[in-house]
């Protein structure tokens, strides 16, 4: 793949990301999760105490009702089954009739070509956010598979800056490529979230929880470029938190969610840390 060229954003500043973390606590959104089964609970747990409302509602009898009720949808291919594919296809389908934001998560999608059919039909129906981890992201952009089984042992590297921006423009949506720095992009501009912590990739579903966090943030108002960066910096502040004393994955699992609650809107006007 050539270089993409970008051009330098405005960074989002704290103080939007605090407006944003603010307007999530004040409007509660409903967020519709068709997530995998390894992390429906602490998907739920994390919407909760960041201060969203979460519902998780697979049956084909009712996946469209919701979504189209919900303030946010969130599609996650994590454990995916034929008949969940044709269930998050009605259910994007109703949540763009009702002009409800939406967020793909491609988990795992270089895993199987089963994984990639159903990530392109899922992508055509037209998604705000894409986030990924950094191989997800990849592997979309170039039909490649990228990573392992759900993981991305994916540097940071000008590729995935350039497979963010070209899937971006490609699928006219924002883009978040998640890792060490997180990437965000519209396909223009590119943002740079520092915010997190090592032991966040150590458990299992904080990527998945981090696509949670960014529908919400778009469910209560937020534009998706800095919406998606604002909820990353705030999972990524929590972290930053939930880490200190270094406590085990198992522990840090439990504090990841005390701090999620506990992150104020000013704390993060403090701590956000991006950059264009
Ligand atoms: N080494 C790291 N340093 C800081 N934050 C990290 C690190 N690894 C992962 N994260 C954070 O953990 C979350 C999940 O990212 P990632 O591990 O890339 O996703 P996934 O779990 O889908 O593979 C993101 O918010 C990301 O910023
Ligand atoms: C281990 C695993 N297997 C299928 S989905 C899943 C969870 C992936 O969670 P995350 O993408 O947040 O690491
Ligand atoms: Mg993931």
């Amino acid at each position: 793949m050539g270089e993409e060229t970008h051009v330098s954003t405005t960074a989002v500043s704290p103080e939007t990301a605090s407006e944003a973390l603010a307007a999530l606590r004040w409007k509660r959104p409903l967020v519709h999760c068709l997530t995998n089964d390894v992390v429906a609970n602490v998907t739920a747990n994390a919407l909760l105490a960041a201060g969203a409302s979460p519902v998780m509602a697979h049956a084909p009898e009712e996946a469209a009702v919701i979504a189209a009720r919900a303030g946010a949808l969130l599609v996650n291919i994590g454990t995916l089954t034929r008949d969940r594919v044709e269930v998050m296809v009605a259910a994007a389908e109703a949540a763009r009739a009702a002009g409800a934001p939406w967020v793909f998560d491609p988990v795992g999608v270089g895993a199987s070509p089963f994984r990639q059919e159903a990530a392109a039909r899922i992508l055509a129906i037209g998604p705000t956010l894409v986030k990924g981890n950094a191989a997800e992201i990849v592997t979309l952009a170039t039909g490649r598979p990228a990573g392992r089984g759900v993981d991305s042992e994916e540097g940071e590297s000008r590729a995935v800056q350039d497979a963010a921006v070209a899937l971006a423009r490609r699928l006219r949506c924002a883009v978040a490529a998640t890792g060490r720095v997180d990437l965000v992009t519209d396909g223009v501009g590119v943002l740079q979230v520092h915010n997190g912590h090592a032991l966040m990739g150590r458990i299992t579903g904080s990527g998945c929880a981090a696509g949670a966090l960014c529908a919400a943030v778009l469910g209560a108002g937020a534009p998706a470029l800095a919406g998606a960066a604002s909820a990353l910096a705030y999972f990524g502040l929590a972290g930053e938190r939930a880490a200190a004393g270094e406590p085990g994955p198992g522990m840090f699992q439990a504090r990841l969610l005390d701090e999620l609650a506990a992150v104020t809107p000013e704390d993060l006007a403090a701590g956000a840390r991006i950059t264009a």
